[in-house]
């Protein structure tokens, strides 16, 4: 038989090298275990397959424990399942664990720019900065407490526009949510029905839905250049250009009207930081890394609390003795005649409890975002090489039997002590835990505490007539976020 050197002979000579040098490098490491899979396919379809990605996860971690791995196409990825084994790799050893793996997404998207793509000093640097910006302009203090009651005065009177009728409630908390970062990055407040801003909220929902664990372009790039747009990476760019283009105009107008005098919000803030490190050559603060920052506090900020919220009113709906429970607390502690305050929270116990539980069944970060190592490492004796990337299994964690006994029962009461006293468990990370934390952890608390007192307090939720909504039918959109699928809800005004 002759054998000619044409490209796809090379190729497939090439393929056949590479498979054999991965098998030889893979047999001198001793990688946690995990399901067969296809050099260069992986097990890509253990995660993609299964429009529910906690039941795939469950399925895995039950079968090969809390470490085990899984090629996605052809990188090598580790999950991390169990509290304990988070807690050792996220936080014993977070200095080890806490950068970013390379991605279609992030390099294409982020640039390594901003916060949540980030590594190394870039990461180390804009993440100080950040958190330190936004404490002063309110993170977590009672000063920003009236900034967020004018939004949700502003979102009680939309809901009473809808007059008791059936009505998507996503939209409208999702910009009343957005205003209260949007206070703190641009000074300024977007009106519910402004189309730029309504094309904004758009985009995030769609960017959020599209983009998850289990989008498979993200592991064979590829993909992006067949014909269409079937892994939504061409939309996914002109998304990320309009959001650019229109977070470059609020930063323009900064510029514009920049005054050293008067630092009013983030923007201004990097600014001057940019100003300050204008004579250093390699400075990370540049006018590009703040358009970055921007773009991943303003979704972060926008699409992960709204979200907990929607979640909140749906389950508030269907389970009408919990609402109730809920309604009974405000009404006693805090009445109708002002908005409950974060001085109420320490007695509204149930309706904390409630908050909590929100957080933890429906878990709205399913998989937390990847991270990985910068050198080759060992973790209970597995290898670890570099650039692996690790998977956090923060579902294995909140729906863990070991830790809650009943998991999948939906019961504030489990957030509640026998002396009625609020409980904190370690084990509670729907923010995680380590370095690489959520960066919006005490606003969101903040905005979960004012937002959904006040809606309970103003408003009986419930399903529209004639209709039974269902939780278990309504879940079950996993991207970067875990969803309901789109849902109306009746808003009846509880004093009229
Ligand atoms: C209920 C609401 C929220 C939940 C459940 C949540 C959850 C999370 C989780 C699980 C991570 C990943 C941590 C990791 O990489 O290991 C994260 C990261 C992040 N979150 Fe949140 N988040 C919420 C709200 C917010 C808000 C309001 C902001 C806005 C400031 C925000 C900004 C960020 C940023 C910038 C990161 C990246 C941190 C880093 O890479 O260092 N999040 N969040």
């Amino acid at each position: 038989m002759e054998f000619h050197l044409n490209p796809i002979s090379i190729g497939l000579l090439l393929l056949a090298i590479l498979t054999i040098w991965i098998y030889k490098r893979q047999g001198r490491a001793k990688l946690p275990p995990g399901p067969w899979h296809i050099p260069f396919i992986g097990n890509i379809w253990e995660l993609a397959a299964d429009p529910d990605l906690r039941r795939s996860l469950r399925r895995l971690h039950k079968q090969y424990g809390d470490i085990y791995r899984l090629y996605m196409g052809p990188k090598l990825a580790v999950v991390i399942s169990g509290y304990e084994a988070i807690k050792e790799v996220f936080v014993k050893r977070g200095g080890e664990f806490s950068d970013r793996p390379d991605s279609l997404l992030s390099s294409l998207i982020a640039q390594n720019q901003g916060i949540v793509s980030t590594s190394g000093d870039v990461w180390k640097e804009n993440r100080k900065f950040t958190l330190t910006t936004l404490r002063n302009f309110g993170f977590g203090k009672t000063s920003l407490e009236e900034k967020i009651h004018t939004e949700i005065s502003i979102l009680l009177s939309e809901i009473t526009k809808q007059n008791e009728e059936p009505f998507r409630i996503q939209l409208l908390v999702q910009t009343s949510v957005s205003n209260v970062i949007n206070a703190m990055i641009f000074g300024r407040h977007f009106k519910h029905d402004d189309p730029k801003f309504g094309k904004v909220m758009a985009i995030f929902d769609e960017h959020f839905e599209n983009n998850g664990p289990n989008n498979v372009v993200v592991f064979f790039p590829f993909l992006r250049f067949l014909p269409g747009d079937m892994f939504h990476v061409k939309k996914t760019l002109r998304n990320v250009k309009y959001v650019e283009g229109f977070i470059g105009d609020l930063i323009d107008k900064h510029m514009e009207n920049y005054d050293e005098n008067k630092m009013e919000d983030f923007i201004d803030a990097f600014l001057l930081e940019i100003k300050n490190h204008q004579d250093q050559k390699d400075s990370t603060f540049t006018k590009k890394q703040l358009s970055k920052t921007v773009l991943d506090l303003f979704s972060a900020g926008t699409e992960t609390t709204a979200t907990t919220i929607t979640w909140a009113l749906l389950y508030l709906a269907v389970k009408q003795d919990i609402q109730a429970r809920v309604f009974y607390e405000i009404n006693e502690v805090v009445g109708t005649d002002r908005l409950p305050s974060l001085q109420d929270k320490r007695k509204l116990v149930y309706t904390e409890a409630f908050i909590m539980e929100i957080l933890r069944a429906c878990n709205i970060v399913t998989v937390s975002l990847p991270h990985t190592c910068s050198v080759d490492l060992k973790f209970r004796g597995f290898d670890i090489s570099k650039g692996t990337i690790l998977l956090p299994d923060i579902d294995s964690v909140l729906f863990d039997p070991k830790i809650w006994g009943d998991p999948e029962e939906f019961r504030p009461e489990r957030f509640i002590g026998e002396d009625g006293t609020l409980l904190k468990p370690e084990e509670f990370i729907p923010f995680f835990t380590g370095r690489r934390n959520c960066v919006g952890e005490s606003l969101a608390r903040m905005e979960l505490d004012l937002f959904i007192p006040a809606l309970v307090q103003r408003f009986e939720f419930l399903p529209p007539e004639g209709i039974t909504l269902d939780i278990k039918e309504l879940d079950g959109v996993f991207g970067i976020t875990h969803k309901p699928k789109p849902f109306e809800i009746r808003a009846k005004l509880r004093n009229k």
